[in-house]
């Protein structure tokens, strides 16, 4: 047996016990709590109807997502905070109906969250690693996410196949690398959604001048889940402004109607 085939025969047991209660009705599946971390009052609003079916995907990531080494043991007391509601917020920013591509999904953060919170979202998780998109099919199959679709590969290689109004990402890449993957996959006024840290305005400040060399863009850095998680969850959002691929006439340039003033003869 290769080794893969080995990891990944060894890797179904924690995940295939779920299968029997993923299929059962979400609403008489045993109340579980991951890793024995107790979902905090503020998950229970936030997560509302998608309460079961976000416990069992915080189930399976305490055990396999642990065992398989996708995320860490220490993670999993702070599992709802720091990782479910964290990244549950970004949802805010997503109107009703769009296309969503989570690059370096990882076990599913932020894409699976999404997929569950939002049934109205169509979810790409788009992960090189085999192992990890091993487990996210199978986050996909036992939480019955009809929404969400998982594509095995590099978001660099992807410009030909896929297309999102938005793009989100955590924990990926620097801002302009993420940015040189991430724009060319975003449809005209498509945003790119990338969860970041404390340093959110200094990153975007270093690579402003970049991102706009790339695709014309306009971007901010925006506070989300204020009263709903603490602290709020920053994200830095950078949306496709033009087509042209120069960067925009400004305004004073224009005629009404659109038209390019003619300069003045003289
Ligand atoms: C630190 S993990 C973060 C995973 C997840 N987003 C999270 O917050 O837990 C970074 C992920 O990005 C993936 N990744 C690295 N380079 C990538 C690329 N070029 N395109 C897409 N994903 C990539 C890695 O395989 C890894 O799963």
């Amino acid at each position: 047996m290769t080794p893969s085939r080995d990891f990944a025969s060894r890797a179904l047991g924690p995940v295939e016990q779920y299968r029997g209660e993923a299929q059962a009705d979400p609403q008489s599946a045993p109340e579980r709590s991951a890793g024995n971390a107790v979902p905090p009052d503020r998950a229970h609003e936030l997560f509302g109807a998608s309460m079961p079916v976000m416990r069992r995907y915080a189930d399976l990531l305490a055990d396999a997502g642990v065992q398989r080494g996708l995320i860490g043991p220490r993670e999993v007391p702070r599992l709802w905070e720091r990782h479910l509601m964290n990244c549950a917020v970004v949802e805010e920013l997503i109107p009703r109906g769009a296309e969503v591509v989570d690059v370096g999904s990882g076990a599913g953060l932020p894409g699976v969250v999404l997929g569950i919170l939002r049934p109205d979202l169509s979810v790409t998780l788009l992960e090189p690693l085999l192992r990890r998109t091993v487990f996210l099919q199978e986050c996909v199959e036992l939480l019955e996410l009809e929404n969400v679709a998982v594509r095995r590969g590099r978001a660099e290689e992807m410009k030909k196949e896929l297309r999102a109004d938005f793009v989100t990402a955590r924990a990926v890449a620097p801002l302009t690398r993420l940015a040189g993957w991430a724009l060319p996959l975003l449809r005209p006024k498509g945003s790119l959604l990338a969860m970041k840290g404390e340093q959110a305005e200094s990153e975007l400040e270093a690579a402003r001048a970049d991102l706009s060399k790339q695709r014309p863009c306009v971007a901010d850095v925006i506070r989300v889940g204020r009263g709903k998680v603490d602290p709020a969850t920053t994200v830095v959002r950078v949306t496709v402004t033009s087509e042209s691929g120069r960067s925009t006439t400004s305004r004073s340039q224009r005629a009404p109607g659109g038209r390019k003033k003619r300069g003045r003869k003289r």
